[in-house]
């Protein structure tokens, strides 16, 4: 089936996954039996994507910090994520999430009191979106999300795309 045509089945256990409103870190943790972990594939300032960009109200030049990582169980690619944390947004109590290394950002996230976090948006991640590691995908069409928080009013980027490896724990 071609990426483009591919279409969610209804009642599929992924859906449960792609609008979960809660830290993933923490359900993923849960999945995983505790073999949770998170290899950093790069965290770099840069410019956000044009629709990143509009997504974070931000002006497309504006300085971000570009952080993707593969969220990992049992040893396994899980997940695929890439934040764009804005820099004007990575003041006062938010400065720590320049260093976060290999601990999780919802895991922070989600002890900030007041986080508020803006509708998820699902979609599908054709092959031919070049941000994916190849080796990941497959050759195969994925889902994903995304979704913008906001702690004490500043904006966050958090794009997550669910790989083959943990769509077969779902079997
Ligand atoms: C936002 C969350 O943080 C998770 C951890 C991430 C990281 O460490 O970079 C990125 C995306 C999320 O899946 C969450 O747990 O819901």
């Amino acid at each position: 089936m071609p990426p483009t045509a591919l279409t969610l089945k209804r009642h599929t256990p992924l859906l449960s996954w792609l609008q979960d409103p809660g830290s993933l870190t923490t359900r993923l943790q849960r999945h995983s039996q505790g073999t949770f972990s998170v290899q950093v594939l790069t965290q770099h300032w840069g410019r956000a994507e044009p629709s990143e960009a509009a997504a974070l109200g931000i002006h497309p030049r504006a300085r971000v910090l570009i952080r993707e990582v593969i969220l990992q169980g049992h040893g396994q690619p899980w997940v695929w994520a890439r934040s764009i944390l804005p820099q004007a947004s990575l003041t006062g109590s938010l400065r720590c999430l320049r260093k976060l290394d290999n601990r999780p950002l919802g895991g922070w996230l989600f002890k900030q009191p007041g986080l508020q976090r803006d509708p998820l948006e699902v979609t599908c991640y054709a092959v031919a979106d070049d941000r994916l590691p190849a080796a990941l995908v497959n050759d195969q069409a994925l889902w994903g999300r995304r979704s913008v928080f906001y702690v004490h009013g500043k904006p966050l980027l958090v794009g997550e795309v669910f790989l083959p490896a943990f769509l077969q724990t779902l079997e």
